[in-house]
């Protein structure tokens, strides 16, 4: 597998977590995995690594001796074009809480990969020992981490100071966030719980590396007796010449969490001891300070864990006095692993002590120095203790514990927890970037497309906040189906009633229930088939004219509107009186609907405040409803059947109930129609040109189709049967670029797969995000009209075919808008050698249901030989 590792300190920087992590990579790689490495900038003489990724960090600010790094947009493309080159990645393990394990949890979102986290310290403990403002640094690091990954739920009071607990809510925000989580000890694991940490936790032992077990193994001590196996022999090799010093051996790091000082003050009051400190850091002027002259105190720096392993084999004793602090405390194992007894002070560590391999004393430097002086009085006291530990097996061969690292990764490959089904409103995840009363508001209009195929990663259900309400969006179109079918229960329209109220009362769109189920079978006739016969013969004689009346220049997304605006009008009523209404309908229905758009889109308060508009749309929807009226009045009088949508509405008796639609009825439906047939279908028609025009192979195959069936025209609606490529190309862009928004409320509580949600709950869900997502389509970044070839279409799951929707509320007008989309492109390709004009990059406009390209301006050169 490919595992991508983040850890906030470079693997070149000393100290127990990057002990762990390097561990953790070579025997990862030991097993055959690969592994990606992604840091913060390390020493600049760090030899380059092919697997290392170092994220940029912020300029001139450093914690602690280490650069910081935040979770950027700049380092996201970073990862994302690694992830690209070097994937795909199957597992992405975080270690640490800051802005590079943050960047990776956030990475692992994006790409839909599963997330484990290692919770290696004690940040609460750090903090307030090292930060000179600890509440201010930890209430600006838990704000910072919110922002980034919003914390959830509330936390177990604990006895604990004030910045404790900030730091406590980032680390269990960063464990929350992840599907499986670790922690070094049982003891921090019981901690973690007792803070709120849910779900399962592995408790897994920090490892020491393979090879520097076996070399430790192989090598002879320094005073020259025979090295032997580690194990029972080990611990003797090293055994203190009865006469000299006790030998005391510090590993650590110099900072105050790990009490550098108490050490030294308890050495320095036994006079048989010397303690040698290998280990760097803010204390060690004081450290130094302190030693003062007294030769028994050697400083050697900050060194390598195998020169710590070597030492070890060198020395009588481990002192370890940290307390609360430590979650396992690597020298505690690379002592047992060495044969070295210890003593320590914090009782939560004897997990990390084999049984009788050492000493727990009081935390004071006189409690320290007693229990020395104690070993330094009796060596067989340490000999019992080199014996004990011999005795216990070593626990933490690295090999070992990667086994037990990948099986967890392994588990979570196998059954993705981002793609099981919540079963509580609480367990729905929330899609990241969730921002502060904006919620996704940003995210979502910046880019609402990309936005969308984003969540598919996320779970089968996720939630949105577009301003401070949330929404429910159903990424399967397994899910998608329980809400067409009625299966999670039922659904109202009542927000968009409202937004569209005054032009569109109460047509099929905003009913529910029987009504709605009445309404649409009310409406079935005048789309059936049959009656689109009679259409397509006006369509075709309307996309002729329109093409031959075209400039030379034109923006056709400007004019694929007019088109389609004027070719379901015509459908709607074919009779003379009906040009009033039609004059009408061009006059006013694009500003309506731009205005129902926005309405749904605005919060309440906003449009209630919206008086003028208000007004100006009142008044316009009336005047439409009043033509169209008069035309329905009309119609009704002259009693002749025109072959049109109006005569079809008028003429219809619901063989079940015996109904009959009333004049505003039939006013709703029409407009209806005209609301969410024009839009749509323009748009689709206008992304079939742009993928023509921008591929000279399908634009050529286009072509070559239309020459032989179409020749020089004109268009005629039997063409609509032999335009197989076309077609091809026409169900791939319903495909691309399908709507990409649907919304209705629960009536009453609803329920999908067993997740009940409260009645009221807003729905969402997206053909669009459906159509690109990789599990149902292969490469959906791509347009690939072959996709719908005979021989490829089968491998097509049927469900995840959404552009027209699904169940009670499917399209009615989608073989309409089929054979208007049909038409007018073979029109405009008989008449027409369209290019796009250069320089030209398309800008999706997500302001409909469906996007449209913004604009679309391309020249015209007639065809030869019309
Ligand atoms: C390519 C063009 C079109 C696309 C992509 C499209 C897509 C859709 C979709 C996805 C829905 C279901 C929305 C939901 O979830 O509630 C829908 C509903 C509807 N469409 Fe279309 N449509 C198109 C063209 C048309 C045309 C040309 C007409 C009429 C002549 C039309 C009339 C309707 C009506 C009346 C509804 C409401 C159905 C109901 O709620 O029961 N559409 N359309």
């Amino acid at each position: 597998m490919h595992i991508a590792l983040f850890t906030d300190f470079h693997p070149g920087t000393v100290g127990g977590i990057q002990t762990s992590v390097a561990a953790q990579y070579r025997g990862a790689r030991r097993l055959g995995h690969r592994v990606t490495v992604f840091t913060a900038p390390g020493p600049e003489s760090t030899e380059p690594d092919p697997d290392l990724v170092v994220l940029s960090p912020v300029r001139a600010l450093s914690v602690n001796g280490f650069a910081a790094v935040l979770p950027t947009r700049a380092n996201a493309r970073l990862i994302d074009a690694v992830f690209a080159e070097r994937g795909p990645v199957d597992i992405v393990h975080t270690q640490t809480t800051y802005g590079v394990a943050v960047a990776g949890v956030k990475a692992a979102r994006r790409h839909g990969i599963p997330l484990v986290q290692t919770i290696h310290s004690r940040d609460d403990v750090f903090i307030q020992h090292t930060s000179p403002a600890p509440y201010p640094a930890a209430l600006a690091m838990r704000a910072l981490h919110n922002s980034v990954l919003p914390h959830r739920g509330r936390m177990p009071r604990n006895p604990e100071s004030r910045s404790a607990r900030h730091a406590w809510h980032t680390m269990i925000a960063q464990a929350q966030a992840a599907d499986a989580v670790i922690v070094p000890s049982a003891h921090f694991a019981e901690r973690l719980r007792a803070h709120g940490l849910a779900g399962r936790l592995h408790v897994i032992s920090n490892g020491v590396d393979d090879d520097l077990l076996d070399e430790l193994e192989a090598t002879p001590p320094a005073d020259g007796r025979d090295a032997t196996a580690l194990g029972a022999d080990l611990g003797a090799t090293a055994r203190r010449a009865d006469a000299g010093p006790l030998r005391v051996l510090w590993c650590a790091r110099l900072s105050a969490e790990k009490r550098p000082l108490a050490a030294i003050e308890a050495v320095l009051r036994v006079p048989g001891a010397v303690l040698d400190v290998y280990g760097d850091g803010d204390q060690l002027a004081a450290a130094r300070e302190l030693a003062g002259a007294d030769p028994r105190i050697r400083f050697h720096g900050a060194r390598s864990q195998r020169d710590c392993l070597h030492a070890m084999r060198e020395h009588d004793i481990l002192l370890f006095p940290s307390l609360g602090f430590d979650t396992q405390g690597m020298a505690l194992l690379e002592a047992a692993a060495a044969g070295l007894p210890v003593v320590y002070c914090d009782a939560a560590l004897s997990e990390s002590v084999p049984p009788g391999g050492g000493v727990l004393t009081g935390p004071e430097p006189d409690a320290i120095a007693a229990a020395l002086r104690t070993l330094a009085d009796s060596p067989a006291g340490l000999e019992t203790r080199r014996t004990a530990i011999a005795a216990t097996p070593f626990p933490a061969r690295q090999s070992a514990l990667s086994a037990e690292i990948t099986a967890v990764y392994a588990e979570l490959i196998a059954d993705p927890p981002h793609a099981r089904m919540p079963r509580t409103p609480a367990e729905v995840p929330t899609a990241p970037g969730r921002l502060p009363l904006l919620g996704h508001s940003i995210a979502a209009l910046r880019d609402s497309l990309g936005f969308v195929r984003s969540l598919a990663a996320v779970g089968p259900v996720v939630r949105v906040y577009l301003g401070p309400r949330p929404a429910y969006v159903l990424t399967t179109p397994e899910l998608i189906r329980q809400v067409g079918f009625g299966t999670a229960g039922e659904f109202h329209r009542d927000d968009l009633r409202a937004a569209m109220h005054e032009v569109v009362r109460g047509a099929s769109n905003v009913l529910a229930g029987p009504p709605h189920e009445l309404r649409r079978r009310m409406i079935a006739p005048a789309l059936r088939r049959r009656r689109l016969q009679d259409y397509a013969a006006v369509t075709a004689g309307i996309a002729d004219e329109w093409a031959a009346a075209l400039p030379g220049t034109v923006n056709l997304m400007e004019s694929a509107h007019a088109l389609v605006l004027d070719t379901i009008s015509a459908t709607l009523f074919t009779a003379d009186f009906g040009a009033a209404a039609k004059a009408e309908v061009r006059r006013n229905i694009p500003w309506l609907l731009a205005q129902v758009v926005q309405r749904a889109a605005l919060p309440d308060a906003v449009n209630r405040a919206r008086f003028l508009a208000d007004r100006r749309f009142a008044a316009k929807a009336a005047a439409l409803r009043g033509e169209i009226g008069a035309v329905v009045r009309a119609y009704r009088a002259d009693g002749r059947d025109h072959r049109d949508v109006l005569s079809a509405l008028i003429g219809h008796v619901d063989a079940e109930t015996g109904a009959r639609l009333g004049d505003e009825e039939i006013v709703d439906e029409l407009i209806l129609m005209l609301a969410a047939g024009v839009g749509s279908t323009a748009s689709i028609l206008a992304w079939v040109w742009y993928e023509t025009l921008r591929s000279p192979e399908i634009a050529k195959a286009v072509r070559a189709e239309l020459d032989t069936e179409v020749g020089a025209g004109p268009v005629e609606p039997d063409h609509l049967y032999r335009l197989p490529y076309l077609r091809r190309v026409i169900l791939e862009t319903l495909r691309y670029w399908g709507p990409w928004v649907s919304t209705q409320n629960a009536d009453g509580p609803v329920t999908f797969d067993g997740l009940t949600l409260p009645d009221g709950a807003v729905v969402v869900y997206s053909p669009y995000l459906v159509h690109h997502d990789p599990r149902h389509y292969p490469d959906p970044a791509r347009f690939d009209p072959e996709r719908w070839a005979p021989e490829r279409v089968d491998g097509i799951d049927r469900k995840a075919v959404l552009p027209f929707g699904v169940g009670a509320r499917h399209c009615p007008g989608n073989n309409f808008a089929l054979l208007t989309i049909t038409l007018a492109t073979a029109a405009l390709f008989t008449h027409w050698n369209p290019a796009l004009d250069s320089g030209y990059r398309v800008r999706p406009s997500s302001g409909d249901f469906v996007a449209a390209p913004s604009r679309l301006p391309v020249t015209l050169r007639p065809r030869t030989g019309r």
